[in-house]
């Protein structure tokens, strides 16, 4: 039990109480532990729930310039640890080292962003008739705060929950995902060593069913902030009581629209590395590719030239640009929805799972490019969150556009092109919470607004950026006469 890592509540770091633990394997090779961890049940998150009520009238009352401090201080002990923390992400969820030392790097900005942010974020004055009255907003922390975060991004997604959180005066309880629990553990060890007072973060890891459960369904918890699938987010949706706000980041169909005018290398790089980096597991992942009829032949002869050419392997070894799956259901999912692509498609290239000596212990697929895609085909529709690319013929701006919009999602969509009018009726005619131009579908900064259109967002609060505060606050209007 010495060498569990554990939860922490009220500022202690205990086990569950039921005594229960669980460990986690390297996806690119599962003969290694990554970790032991603790298995909470649902007594222990309604004792980390308790604990964030209990510490947040001290945490609100804090000037927002000690909170900022903290915040400050995370994102520097996360940098001295960087090299450390960066390949435990590696291990423990497979995305290559490179991507994990940059994802560190931008959970320390992260924090440092919210810091200055959050102390500037205010209300508004009105103007008033009454000489002897003024009228004024302020904005003001909610209480204690869920945040529920899954596995692709486990430092970057929860810390841009957790700093807007903070640094507005919440308190908060942090469940990981289970296949990913060890970095989550990193970034609040930063925020404890930054000098959260007690229960102001609250730490457990556990079951969705008992430890989500509890978090969704105690009306203490007056919002909840939740990445992960769309079968989830509804869940959530049901389960929260009405005094309870959501902010959900959900699934995503991204398309990238190949207009007959791109500049074709591009545009097969904006494919390969928005569709495949993270081995296809990002929401904002492009996993539709809509081309121009024209070009179809010349662009494929160069997406294919770059799909057979990447390096898949463990993340850890140098040159690999693909890690492997990072569950095992991850990677029954994929192949299934290679088995269904080769029904209603063409297979190009790929789409095996990998054997041999490097590749026989992990979760590891060769990327699959499909041709000759219906727009309403399974594989074109549906999230399948891996190295999986739907090719579609397109004949005109108008029909790339219909099909692009025609998906229950709405989170990422790419155009390449260099035809300002397509560039100006893209912009406004796609149903997207983010739109690039000649860029790859994924990438967000952190001082930009995130979040999706349709199922790709719940209530449709937004993350990232300065308006990323505003999920964390209420508004309370003052009319104060002398
Ligand atoms: N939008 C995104 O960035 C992500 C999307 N996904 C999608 O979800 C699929 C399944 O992956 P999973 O890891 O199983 O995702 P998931 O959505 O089931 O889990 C994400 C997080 O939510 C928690 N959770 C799940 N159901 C819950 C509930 N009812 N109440 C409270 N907490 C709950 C999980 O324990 C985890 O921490 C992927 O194949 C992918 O399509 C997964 C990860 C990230
Ligand atoms: O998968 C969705 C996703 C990916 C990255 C980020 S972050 O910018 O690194 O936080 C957010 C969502």
């Amino acid at each position: 039990m010495s060498d569990t890592h554990r939860i922490l509540i009220g500022g202690e770091w205990v086990a569950a109480a039921s005594g229960q633990t669980f460990e986690t394997r390297n996806p690119a090779d599962r003969r290694e532990v990554v970790g032991r961890f603790t298995a909470a049940g649902a007594e222990d998150a309604r004792a980390a729930v308790a604990a964030a009520a209990k510490a947040f009238p001290a945490w609100r009352a804090m000037a927002p310039g000690k909170r900022a401090q903290v915040l400050n201080k995370a994102a520097a002990y996360l940098e001295q640890h960087a090299a450390q923390f960066a390949r435990e992400l590696t291990r423990e969820m497979g995305k290559p080292l490179a991507l994990a030392q940059d994802e560190i790097a931008r959970t320390a900005q992260t924090l440092r962003f919210y810091a200055v942010e959050g102390q500037t974020y205010s209300g508004e004055t009105f103007p008033c008739d009454d000489p002897d009255m003024v009228v004024y907003t302020q904005r003001e922390a909610l209480g204690v705060v869920a945040v529920i975060a899954p596995w692709n991004f486990p430092a970057s997604i929860p810390a841009r929950k957790i700093a807007p959180a903070l640094i507005t005066g919440n308190t908060v309880v942090f469940k990981p995902s289970s296949d990913a629990p060890l970095t989550g553990l990193r970034l609040v060890e930063a925020l404890v060593a930054g000098g959260l007072p007690p229960g102001v973060l609250n730490f457990v890891t556990g079951r969705a069913g008992e430890v989500g459960a509890v978090l969704t369904g105690s009306p203490e918890v007056r919002a909840v902030t939740f990445t992960g699938s769309t079968a989830a987010g509804e869940q959530i949706h049901r389960s929260v009581a009405m005094t309870t706000r959501t902010q959900m980041e959900l699934g995503g169909k991204n398309p990238l629209i190949v207009m007959e005018d791109a500049n074709l290398d591009a545009a097969a790089d904006l494919a390969v590395k928005g569709g495949l980096s993270l081995t296809g597991q990002a929401c904002t992942g492009t996993s539709r590719v809509l081309v121009m009829t024209q070009v179809r032949e010349a662009f494929l002869a160069k997406l294919l030239a770059r799909v057979q050419a990447l390096k898949i392997g463990n993340g850890l070894e140098p040159g690999i640009d693909l890690g492997p799956l990072a569950t095992a259901k991850q990677f029954e999912t994929v192949l299934s929805y290679i088995g269904i692509g080769k029904q209603e498609a063409k297979l190009q290239y790929g789409g095996r799972a990998l054997t041999g000596p490097a590749h026989e212990h992990g979760w590891f697929v060769e990327p699959a490019v499909f041709t000759d895609v219906s727009p309403r085909a399974r594989i074109a529709q549906e999230e399948i969150f891996g190295p999986v690319l739907a090719v579609i013929d397109v004949e005109s701006y108008a029909q790339a556009i219909a099909i692009a919009n025609d998906t229950p999602y709405g989170l990422s969509a790419a155009i390449a092109t260099r035809n300002p009018r397509y560039v100006h009726d893209f912009c406004r005619d796609i149903e997207s919470g983010t739109v690039k131009v000649n860029r790859t579908t994924t990438g967000n900064l952190t001082n930009a607004p995130f979040g999706g259109y349709k199922a790709s967002t719940g209530s449709g609060f937004r993350e990232s950026g300065r308006v990323g505060l505003e999920f964390f606050t209420q508004t309370k209007t003052v009319y104060r006469a002398v």
